[in-house]
């Protein structure tokens, strides 16, 4: 194995990629295989350099009096403004390094010229991102002049796909020195954009779910977690502290019937996504610039498939089969999601390295689990898209709707009881919102970030149906009687919450469409380098998750109505703590990589991720 020059933690000089301009970088770790080490710039950017643009320190030769340019980014002057912000370009009175004398021509012609580069930006929703939102006094660019601050130009694939290029405009004609200029300009830009839509898979030590031992866990614990959860939540006493009810055999759940009946209720969802209604719009742009097409026509599938069950209740179809079979309808759609799995891990053995996710790895237990192929499409068919919202989303709807009926008949009701009628009300309104606002689910990290594989095959097929209706499935062998005061309590605890999680959702999709939508116009923002900008007033300046702690709030009234008999109604409000908490820290962490500097702006502004003054 050939051996390495330098060390981890080593500070050394690293070459700008495309530029022949050095910056004082540490060594994070060196990849044996590909030769590459990945380096820490000064301003937080990281990148994988070769061995052959990387020096030692004691290799350059220092000058006196000037300023030193330690990272990409480059201090301004007062003119600067209209200067170059390309990483390879340097600062005025910038000290330059002995290795790159033969540019010393090019740099003295620069001072003479004025060359302004424009941010090209892909613009998320077709609209430009690159204005600056806000009153100057309100708001704070990281851009501007300012001791700290230094640009950062995130080459990593979590920011690809709102990739930042240069065009050059020169304002004063020198036609030699532009020519010699636009060339190195066009160079690193090039380079630049290559390694943006680079698709590099993740190390080792990125792997997220506790790497390949953590997600095999998951894909068998869970499926037998919530089979547990189910038999316990059906005994009469389902205490936690009793003896777990054992497992039955696979083959005393299996039933073709039910199955039958799983498939035909996805098909009848499949067919109402191919219905020709509803807009066509384009989602976030992707690695390689292009964007997908998706039509939103969720809520016209909900209105047709609540046509559908109206009608079959009419019809009097008995809608109790799916209570008393409901654990062979959960082994059913598990036994689906699998066979999903695997076909959607084998197609994408086959899928071009474009189209994989970036979360992908190339270990092929945590790829299967964590999705390797980003955006799985048959024609015009999007499985993910479909997946997140259709079967899984409007069937639990439907299951709430069994459970209501279930309690009626084996409680012997003539109507559903109040708590029951709270927890039904609530996630319909759920349901309905997110199928509303369906076109959110496009700036989603389920859509943009994660692939589809077992995880979100299994959670939107069977975690979501089979678990987010725990409550309503605990209240049918459970009754808790609750009182009008207490249910008046809870519906204004639902409320708020409901009005934290859309307004916070809205608002962040409002400013992702739309910066300068005029009714956004009195929020503050933080300039990024990747030509976004960050909300730092509004919900998103109250804590850094608004939207997640308005779905806690939501979650904790969906489990109130079950009363406090028992802690099984809660295990949803402990779980999807838990997820949230988690799916925070991940969020931070591509934040972080993606956007550095002003990220970290943000976190000092923003202090608390999910509960004010608490976490
Ligand atoms: N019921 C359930 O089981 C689940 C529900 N959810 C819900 O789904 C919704 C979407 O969640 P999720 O996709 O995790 O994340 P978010 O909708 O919170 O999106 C996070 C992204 O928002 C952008 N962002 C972060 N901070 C700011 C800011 N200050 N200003 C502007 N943009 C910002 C960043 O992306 P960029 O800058 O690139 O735009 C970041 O990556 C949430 O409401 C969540 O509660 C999620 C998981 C499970
Ligand atoms: C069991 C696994 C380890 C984890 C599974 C997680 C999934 C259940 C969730 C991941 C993200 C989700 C979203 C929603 C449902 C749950 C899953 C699939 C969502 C569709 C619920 C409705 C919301 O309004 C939303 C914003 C559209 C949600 C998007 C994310």
């Amino acid at each position: 194995m050939p051996s390495r020059k330098f060390a981890d933690g080593e500070v050394v000089r690293g070459r700008w990629p495309g530029s022949s301009l050095y910056y004082e970088v540490e060594i994070l770790s060196h990849d044996s295989t590909s030769q590459l080490y990945t380096v820490k710039y000064k301003d937080g950017t990281e990148l994988e350099l070769k061995e052959n643009d990387i020096k030692p320190l004691t290799s350059f030769r220092q000058r006196k009096g000037g300023s030193t340019s330690s990272s990409p980014s480059r201090r301004r002057g007062s003119r600067s403004r209209s200067r170059s912000r390309s990483p390879g370009r340097p600062p005025k009175n910038a000290r330059r390094s002995a290795s790159a004398s033969h540019q010393a021509n090019i740099k003295e012609a620069r001072r003479e010229v004025e060359v302004k580069l424009t941010p090209l930006i892909l613009k998320p929703f077709g609209n430009s991102i690159s204005r600056y939102n806000g009153e100057p006094e309100h708001t704070e660019r990281n851009d501007v002049p300012h001791k700290n601050t230094q640009e950062k130009f995130n080459l990593s694939q979590e920011s690809s796909y709102i990739s930042t290029q240069y065009s050059l405009r020169p304002r004063r004609e020198e036609v030699k020195l532009k020519e010699i200029d636009s060339k190195e300009e066009k160079f690193i830009a090039k380079e630049l954009a290559v390694r943006t839509f680079e698709v590099t898979p993740i190390r080792a030590k990125d792997l997220e779910f506790g790497g390949v031992p953590g997600v095999f866990l998951i894909m068998f614990g869970l499926p037998v977690f919530l089979f547990l959860l189910l038999l316990i939540c059906k005994q009469k006493d389902p205490s936690l502290l009793n003896f777990p009810p054992p497992l039955p055999a696979l083959y005393e759940l299996w039933e073709t019937r039910v199955f039958g009946v799983y498939l035909l209720w996805f098909l009848i969802q499949v067919l109402f996504y191919l219905l020709p209604i509803g807009k066509v719009v384009e989602g976030t742009p992707l690695i390689d610039g292009r964007r997908l097409k998706y039509r939103l026509n969720g809520f016209y599938a909900f209105i047709l498939t609540s046509a559908v069950i109206g009608a079959s209740l009419f019809q009097g179809v008995e809608f109790h089969y799916v209570y008393s079979h409901f654990l062979q309808f959960a082994l059913g759609a598990t036994v689906f999601c699998v066979v999903l799995s695997v076909y959607l891990y084998m197609r994408s053995l086959k899928a071009p390295r474009n189209d994989l996710s970036p979360a992908s790895s190339g270990n092929a237990v945590y790829d299967f689990f964590i999705g390797r192929e980003l955006n799985p499409r048959i024609g015009t068919f999007d499985l993910k898209y479909f997946c997140e919202l259709r079967p899984g989303l409007i069937g639990w709807v439907v299951i709430n709707l069994v459970m209501l009926l279930a309690e009626m008949k084996i409680q012997d009701r003539a109507v559903p009881s109040l708590a029951m009628i709270l927890v039904n009300s609530f996630q319909l309104l759920y349901v309905v919102d997110a199928l509303w606002n369906e076109e959110a689910l496009l700036t989603t990290m389920d859509i943009i970030h994660d692939g589809f594989g077992f995880m979100l095959a299994f959670g939107d097929l069977v975690w979501v149906p089979f678990i987010y209706s725990f409550q309503a499935f605990y209240l049918v062998s459970h009754p808790n009687e609750v009182s009008w005061p207490m249910a008046s309590l809870i519906i204004v605890l639902k409320l708020c919450g409901y009005v934290i999680f859309r307004g916070a959702n809205s608002q962040k999709n409002a400013f992702r469409k739309n910066p300068s939508d005029p009714k956004l116009a009195h929020l503050k923002t933080i300039h990024t380098s990747t030509g976004k900008n960050l909300l730092v007033s509004g919900w998103w300046g109250f804590v850094r998750h608004p939207n997640y702690l308005g779905d806690l709030i939501m979650a904790l009234a969906w489990s109130l109505p079950c009363g406090f008999n028992h802690i099984l109604p809660y295990f949803y409000v402990i779980y999807f703590t838990m997820l949230l908490v988690h799916r925070e820290a991940r969020d931070e962490y591509h934040c972080k990589k993606k956007y550095g500097v002003a990220w970290e702006k943000y976190c000092q502004r923003v202090p608390y991720r999910i509960f004010p003054y608490i976490y």
